[in-house]
């Protein structure tokens, strides 16, 4: 009996465990990371000390988890109305507002308190301002009010950008404002694809999404005009701020090249979902793959093995 009592109790606590994770909408944290980590490398031209890498990731992650954590109360109305949503910890009657409310504080300070001991203080103010960004800025004043919505709160999803070029360097330079351009340029193809797909759900719940309002041809249309100029702004760091070189250059080719003809696609039909949902699953490997580029590109093995073939061709 006693040991059914502790297993159960158990069990719960581990739920209830599962739940604050939820809270947080952990499935986008790791790309923001990675776009952190991409920075790192850049700002840092490939050598990132191992232990200010680890405090930054750790901060970051504090910092979405709080965001999102205050959207989720923010939204709960929304989130329950929408198919998508409706089983997220609030909306299903888990954890309670104000229980996920202290939770998000408390995940705040500690972020802030790392970042700002561990990295700098620039960084620590950044993180805040992208979980303020994000909460007052995009989810209290244009979510519900404005087709700009995403492409004016995209910025807080750039932030981390800043956050991880600020913890190597302590300032923002003009390539640390064009990483922070990339993010944000990407974010209205990477949300306005999911969007085409889900546009009844926001239709339903009155919030304002460009395909709800303005329809399809438009939509994809304003997703033709970003992507082109994402995949310009992911150039510019190889020309004319010589950032990257090339190894960066010729994937950021590559990816974006693939990246502008699913968009072309869904330009010539506008109501395919399945071209759709094709670039919102592209859009995210897209990001990942270019940090990841970054990375390569700036580590010291990289330039060596070029000078090596670039040598061995002279030799022959
Ligand atoms: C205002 C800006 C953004 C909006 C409105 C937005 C919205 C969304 C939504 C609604 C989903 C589907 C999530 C779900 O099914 O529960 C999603 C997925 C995703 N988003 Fe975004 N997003 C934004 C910016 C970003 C940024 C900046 C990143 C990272 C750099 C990002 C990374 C992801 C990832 C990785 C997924 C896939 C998650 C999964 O595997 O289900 N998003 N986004
Ligand atoms: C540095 C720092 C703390 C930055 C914060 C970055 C951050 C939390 C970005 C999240 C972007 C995002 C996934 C929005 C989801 O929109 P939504 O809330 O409308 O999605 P939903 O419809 O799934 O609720």
């Amino acid at each position: 009996m006693i040991e059914t009592n502790v297993s159960k109790q158990h069990e719960s606590f581990l739920q209830v465990l599962q739940s604050y994770y939820q809270l947080t909408k952990p499935r986008i944290i790791p790309l923001l990371l990675i776009t952190t980590a991409g920075s790192m490398w850049i700002a840092a031209k490939g050598q990132v000390d191992p232990m200010l890498l680890l405090v930054t990731l750790s901060g970051g992650t504090l910092a979405a988890a709080s965001a999102q954590t205050i959207n989720c109360i923010y939204d709960r109305d929304i989130d329950y109305e929408m198919e998508r949503t409706r089983h997220r910890p609030i909306p299903s009657g888990r954890i309670q507002s104000r229980d996920a409310l202290i939770f998000a504080i408390a995940l705040a300070v500690i972020s802030f308190s790392l970042l700002s001991v561990f990295a700098n203080l620039l960084a620590a103010l950044l993180a805040m301002a992208g979980i303020i960004f994000y909460v007052l800025i995009y989810t209290h004043w244009l979510k519900r009010h404005s087709t700009l919505n995403i492409v004016i709160g995209g910025a807080a999803g750039a932030i981390p950008t800043l956050v991880g070029w600020a913890a190597v360097t302590g300032n923002l330079s003009w390539t640390a404002w064009l990483l922070f351009a990339i993010v944000f340029l990407w974010t209205p193809p990477h949300f306005w694809a999911l969007a085409l797909m889900i546009r009844e759900d926001y239709a339903k719940v009155g919030v304002p999404m460009l395909p709800v309002v303005a329809g399809n041809p438009a939509t994809v249309q304003q997703i033709w005009w970003y992507t082109l100029i994402t995949v310009a702004a992911t150039l510019m760091l190889v020309y004319p701020l010589q950032q990257t070189g090339f190894v960066y250059g010729a994937i950021a080719l590559y990816l974006g090249g693939v990246f502008i003809y699913k968009a072309w696609q869904l330009l010539r039909d506008p109501s395919d979902r399945n071209l759709a949902r094709g670039l919102f699953l592209y859009s995210i490997s897209y990001m990942m793959l270019l940090c990841l580029a970054m990375v390569v590109d700036s580590l010291p093995l990289t330039h060596h093995a070029i000078s090596f073939v670039v040598s061995q061709l002279h030799l022959v």
